[in-house]
C-alpha cells in the first residue's frame, strides 16, 4: 500500500448512502460502501407502524444517516488498508431540500419520546409533496407583492423546498414549530454530527430557501404577509452562519471521529447538493455544458456568465455550484421512481420469472426487450409527472399519462414508453434553457441510471440530437462530495486550494459518447411535437382533469380519515 493522500466523500442519495475513498490527484477509487437507510423512505406510516401519514408525504429517519457514516467509513478503512492519517478530508452531498427540525445542540424533535409518533418532527424528504397549498400560497403573495426573488426560481418557489416545508409544519403542528430551535438541510445536519456546530451550505440555501449572497433572505415583510408567525423565521429558525461551498465547516469532534475510525481534527467540507456537487466530478468547470444527475429523479445542473430569468428553472445561483458562475438548476421529480412504479405495479410475474432464469435484474431485462423496438413502435406516447412536475411547469399536483395503449400493448412497450417520456421532459428543459438565453452546447450525464442503462443513454441522445457523455464515475455525487473534502483540507495539507484544480485532477468523463442515429432522432422529433401539446394542454391549465382526480382523491382519503 503506498501512502498517498485520500479523501471520503459521502453521498446520501433517496434510499441509501454510499461512501468513497478517493486518491488525491487521480481520482481513483480505491474503495467503495453502500448503506441501505434502515427505515428508507416513510410514506405510508411512522416507524411505530400504525401512525399513518397522508399523501403526497416522504419522510426519512434521521438515525439512518448517522448509521450510514458508521458503517460505511469503517469498511472503506478496513477494505482499503488506507490509514486514518492518511485521509486528509471529508465531503458530504445530500438530496434536497431534505430538512427537519432540531433542537440548538442538533437534536433532531423525532427523537424525543414527546414527539416519536409525530410525523411533522421527522425528516421531509426533498419528494415530501404535502406542502403544495403552502407553496401555492407563497407564490400567489409572492407575485402579488412583486417580490424579486421571483425571478431567480423560474417564477415559482416549488413544494419542495424549505420555506413551504416550514409553513406546513407552522400549520399543521404548531406544537413542532414552537419546540424547533432550528429547521435545517439535513446536509447541514450531517456535517453538524461530524463538526459538532452549525454551518449552513450557501447551495442549499441558495437553491432551496431564497437566500441570495448579495441580499440575503427575503424581508420579515414578505413572511408576516405569509403568516404572521413567519415573521422572524430566519432569525429564529434558519440562523447559522452561511459558507460558501468549497469552504471548510470545521473539524471532526473528537467523538465522532472514535465513532468512525478517523482521527479527530480532519477537516470537513461545507454540506453539498447531489446534484450540484457531482459537476466537477465529471470535471465540469465552465459554461454550455448541462450535466443530467439521473437517479430516483433527475436533477439538471449547468453554469452561466449571466443571471437569467428562466421560466420554470428550479433556480439560479451565484456561486451556486462553481465558484464564480451562475449555477442553474432544473428537474424531474420521477425518473428512476418512474420506472419502479411500472416494475412493482405493471410487470406480470412471468417477466420476473424470466428475469430470474436468466440471473438479471428486472429493469435489465425490460431494457433488453425495449431495445428490440424501434423508435414509434410502441405507439405509445407519456408524460413524465407520476410525481409532478418539477421543470417547467414546477406544479408537484400534476401527475401521469399514458396514451396509445391497445389490447397488444406489452410491459416493455410501457417501459419503453416512460423512458421516452423523461427523456421528452429534458429536451423540454433544454429548449426552455435555450429559449431564455442560456446556452446549452453539449450534454453530460452521470448517476446510477447514467451507468446502468445504455438504451435509455441512446434514447436521450436520439431525442435531444446530441452526443452524451457520461461521467467516469460510477458514484459521480460521493467523487464530488470527496473532491470538496479535499478542497477544505487545502494544499497545504495535500489537497487542493479551488475545486476547479481538483476537477482538472480528479474528474473524467468516459472516453466514448453516446451518439445520436439520424433515424431515430427523425421519429423522436414528431414523436417530440406531440408530447408538447400534451405538455401545455394537460400542464398548462387548459384541460386541468389531473388536479381535478387529485382534489377528489384527497376529499375521499380525508373521508376515510374521519370514518376511521
Ligand atoms: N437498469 C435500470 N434502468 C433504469 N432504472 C433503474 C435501473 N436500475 C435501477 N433503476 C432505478 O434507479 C433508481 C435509483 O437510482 P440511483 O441513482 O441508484 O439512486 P438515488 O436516486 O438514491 O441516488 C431507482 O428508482 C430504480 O428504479
Ligand atoms: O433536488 C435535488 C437536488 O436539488 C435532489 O436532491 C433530488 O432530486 C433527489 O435526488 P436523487 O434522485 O435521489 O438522486
Amino acid at each position: 500500500m503506498d501512502m498517498g493522500k485520500y479523501s471520503i466523500g459521502v453521498d446520501y442519495g433517496t434510499q441509501s448512502g454510499r461512501a468513497v475513498l478517493v486518491e488525491i490527484g487521480t481520482g481513483r477509487e480505491i474503495a467503495t460502501a453502500v448503506k441501505e437507510y434502515t427505515h428508507g423512505v416513510m410514506d405510508e406510516y411512522l416507524p411505530d407502524g400504525v401512525t399513518r401519514l397522508g399523501p403526497d408525504w416522504a419522510l426519512q429517519h434521521p438515525r439512518d444517516y448517522v448509521e450510514v457514516l458508521e458503517e460505511t467509513i469503517p469498511r472503506l478503512l478496513r477494505e482499503s488498508g488506507v490509514r486514518p492519517e492518511d485521509v486528509i478530508g471529508i465531503g458530504i452531498d445530500f438530496t434536497s431540500c431534505t430538512m427537519l427540525p432540531i433542537r440548538a445542540d442538533g437534536t433532531p424533535l423525532c427523537l424525543e419520546p414527546r414527539f416519536e409518533r409525530h410525523p411533522h418532527a421527522y425528516v421531509k424528504l426533498w419528494k415530501h409533496h404535502a406542502a403544495q397549498d403552502e407553496a401555492n400560497k407563497l407564490n400567489d403573495i409572492a407575485r402579488e407583492r412583486g417580490e424579486a426573488f421571483l425571478a431567480h426560481y423560474g417564477g415559482k418557489i416549488s413544494s419542495e423546498w424549505m420555506i413551504p416545508k416550514i409553513w406546513q409544519i407552522l400549520d399543521e403542528a404548531p406544537e413542532v414549530y414552537d419546540a424547533a430551535d432550528a429547521m435545517v438541510e439535513a446536509t447541514d445536519w450531517i456535517v453538524m454530527q461530524l463538526t459538532g456546530k452549525l454551518v449552513r451550505s450557501s447551495c442549499p440555501a441558495g437553491y432551496k430557501s431564497i437566500w441570495h449572497k448579495r441580499t440575503g433572505y427575503p424581508d420579515p415583510d414578505f413572511f408576516r404577509a405569509l403568516h404572521p408567525r413567519l415573521e422572524h423565521v430566519v432569525e429564529e429558525k434558519l440562523w447559522g452562519l452561511i459558507l460558501p461551498i468549497g469552504s471548510r465547516a470545521g473539524e471532526l469532534t473528537e467523538a465522532m471521529a472514535r465513532r468512525i475510525g478517523l482521527l479527530p481534527g480532519t477537516p470537513v467540507a461545507v454540506g453539498n447538493v447531489d446534484a450540484h456537487v457531482s459537476m466537477p466530478a465529471v470535471g465540469i468547470t465552465e459554461p454550455g455544458k448541462m450535466l443530467m444527475i439521473i437517479g430516483t429523479s433527475t436533477c439538471h445542473v449547468l453554469l452561466g456568465t449571466e443571471e437569467r430569468a428562466v421560466p420554470g428553472m428550479c433556480g439560479v445561483v451565484e456561486d451556486g455550484i462553481i465558484p464564480g458562475y451562475m449555477g442553474y438548476e432544473a428537474g424531474q421529480s420521477c425518473v428512476g421512481d418512474h420506472f419502479e412504479w411500472w416494475v412493482e405495479n405493471g410487470v406480470p410475474p412471468a417477466y420476473w420469472d424470466e428475469a430470474r432464469r436468466e440471473g438479471i435484474g428486472i429493469h435489465d431485462l425490460l431494457t433488453q426487450k425495449a431495445a428490440k423496438l424501434r423508435p414509434g413502435e410502441t405507439g405509445l406516447l407519456a408524460l413524465d409527472w407520476w410525481n409532478g412536475n418539477r421543470s417547467t411547469l414546477v406544479d408537484a399536483d400534476l401527475t401521469g399519462l399514458l396514451i396509445g395503449a391497445t389490447l397488444a400493448t406489452k410491459p416493455e412497450d410501457i417501459y419503453r414508453a416512460l423512458i421516452e417520456a423523461t427523456a421528452y421532459g429534458t429536451r423540454m428543459i433544454v429548449e426552455t434553457f435555450r429559449a431564455s438565453g442560456v446556452p446549452v452546447d453539449e450534454m453530460y450525464a452521470c448517476g446510477g441510471i447514467a451507468q446502468k442503462n445504455a438504451l435509455m443513454m441512446q434514447i436521450y441522445a436520439d431525442v435531444l440530437n446530441m452526443p452524451i457523455y457520461i461521467g467516469a464515475s460510477t458514484q459521480a455525487p460521493a467523487l464530488g462530495a470527496a473532491m470538496f473534502g479535499a478542497v477544505a483540507a487545502g494544499k497545504a495539507r495535500g489537497g487542493y486550494d479551488s475545486i476547479e484544480e481538483a476537477a482538472r485532477e480528479m474528474g473524467s468523463v468516459r472516453e466514448k459518447p453516446y451518439v445520436p442515429n439520424p433515424s431515430a432522432v427523425k421519429v423522436y422529433d414528431e414523436l417530440y411535437r406531440e408530447y408538447a401539446r400534451l405538455y401545455d394542454y394537460f400542464g398548462r391549465g387548459e384541460n386541468n382533469v389531473m388536479k381535478v382526480l387529485k382534489r377528489i382523491k384527497s376529499a375521499v382519503a380525508q373521508e376515510e380519515v374521519k370514518t376511521c
